[in-house]
C-alpha cells in the first residue's frame, strides 16, 4: 500500500485538542485557538482559577471549584494544587491528540 507521507513538525506532535467544555474554560482565561501544548493548557487553567478567584486567599494551595464549571469537569468540590492527580485524570478525559 502506498505509504501516506505525513510530515509532522516537532511543534505539531505535542499539540492537544481540548474537548468543548474544557476549551470553554481555557477561552474564558484568554486562550485563543483550539490546539495547545499541555503547558499552555495548565497555564490557562491556572489563569482561570485566578480570574474566577477559586483559590483560598489564606490557604493558597486550596482550590474550591464546587459550583463552577471546573468542579463539574473535575467531579470535585475542592482540591489541593499539591496533588495534581485529579487534574491529570480530568485532562485524560478531556484532551485528544491534535496531531494529523
Ligand atoms: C505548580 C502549578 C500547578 C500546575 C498544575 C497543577 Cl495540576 C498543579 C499545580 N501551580 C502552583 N500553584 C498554582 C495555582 C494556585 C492557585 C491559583 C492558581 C494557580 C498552580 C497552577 C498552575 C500554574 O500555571 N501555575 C503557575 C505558577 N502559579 C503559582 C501560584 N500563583 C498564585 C497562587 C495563589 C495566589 C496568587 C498567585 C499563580 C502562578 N496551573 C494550574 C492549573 C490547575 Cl487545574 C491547578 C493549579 C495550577
Amino acid at each position: 500500500a502506498a505509504e501516506s507521507a505525513c510530515r509532522l513538525t516537532l511543534g505539531q506532535v505535542n499539540q492537544v485538542r481540548p474537548k468543548l467544555p474544557l476549551l470553554k474554560l481555557l477561552q474564558a482565561a484568554g486562550a485563543q485557538g483550539e490546539t495547545f501544548t499541555l503547558k499552555e493548557v495548565m497555564h490557562y487553567l491556572g489563569q482561570y482559577i485566578m480570574v474566577k478567584q477559586l483559590y483560598d486567599k489564606n490557604q493558597q494551595h486550596m482550590v474550591y471549584c464546587g459550583g463552577d464549571q471546573l468542579g463539574e469537569l473535575l467531579g470535585l468540590e475542592s482540591f489541593s494544587v499539591k496533588d495534581p492527580s485529579p487534574v491529570y485524570d480530568m485532562l485524560k478525559r478531556n484532551l485528544t491528540s491534535a496531531a494529523m
